[in-house]
């Protein structure tokens, strides 16, 4: 195995509610010197509870755009009017502490990395079905029926994305949890793991 320093950003996508934080989170409070989470920049406000540096590097939306002219940012969207993006400096930080970098983006931010000198390894978090994440969304409590809507419309946009040939390296479906997290910590650590396959998510 190799050491983690050597290893490449490892970038996690797949569709809201399927369980990226939460196995991010496992991840981080099991090997807590191992692993660094790239700190996205944000031009919207803290909310309660945020600190600048650890949730967001909050910025204005001047300083934001003046980063995008200097080619700062790996990728940046634009999100019910706030913008948010992933600077190559952040990941180089992660790098230079000595820890792999994890990278929590949608497909859109995969579409953006490929088109960088960024090789990282890209794994897609799959649910097993569309009525499991439906039940994850409305579990989490955080939005409304609407928010739903919308999130599982995105959800079917991410998984055809990453029907494409190419886009992942490793898929995992977050059926079990304990044993999607298996799976996850392996690949983390550098190990070579047997992907899932996309299930079909006709239902
Ligand atoms: N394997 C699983 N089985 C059942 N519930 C799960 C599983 N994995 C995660 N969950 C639950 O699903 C909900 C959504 O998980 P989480 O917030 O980690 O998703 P996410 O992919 O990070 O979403 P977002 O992209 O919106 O931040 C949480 O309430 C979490 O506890």
């Amino acid at each position: 195995m190799s050491p983690l320093t050597e290893l490449l950003p490892l970038v996690v996508s797949g569709p809201s509610g399927v369980g990226k934080g939460t196995l991010i989170k496992r991840l981080f409070s099991e090997f807590p010197d191992n692993f660094g989470f790239s700190v996205s920049h944000t031009t919207r406000s803290p909310r309660p509870g945020e600190t600048d540096g650890r949730e967001y590097h909050f910025i204005t939306r001047d300083k934001f755009t003046e980063l995008i002219q200097d080619g700062a940012f790996i990728e940046y969207a634009e999100f019910s009017g706030n913008f948010y993006g992933t600077s190559f400096q952040t990941v180089r930080d992660v790098a230079r502490s000595g820890r792999r970098c994890v990278l929590d983006i949608d497909a859109q931010g995969v579409r953006q990395i490929k088109n960088t000198d960024l090789q990282p390894i890209f794994v897609f978090i799959s649910p097993p079905n569309m009525t499991a994440l439906r039940a994850r969304l409305e579990g989490r409590a955080t939005d409304s029926e609407q928010a739903i809507q919308k999130r599982l419309g995105a959800a079917l946009k991410e998984i055809q994305y990453a029907r494409e040939p190419d886009v992942h390296n490793y898929i995992i479906v977050n059926d079990d949890l304990d044993n999607a997290y298996e799976k996850f910590k392996r690949l983390a650590l550098g190990e070579r793991i047997a992907g899932d396959i996309l299930p079909p998510l006709d239902d």
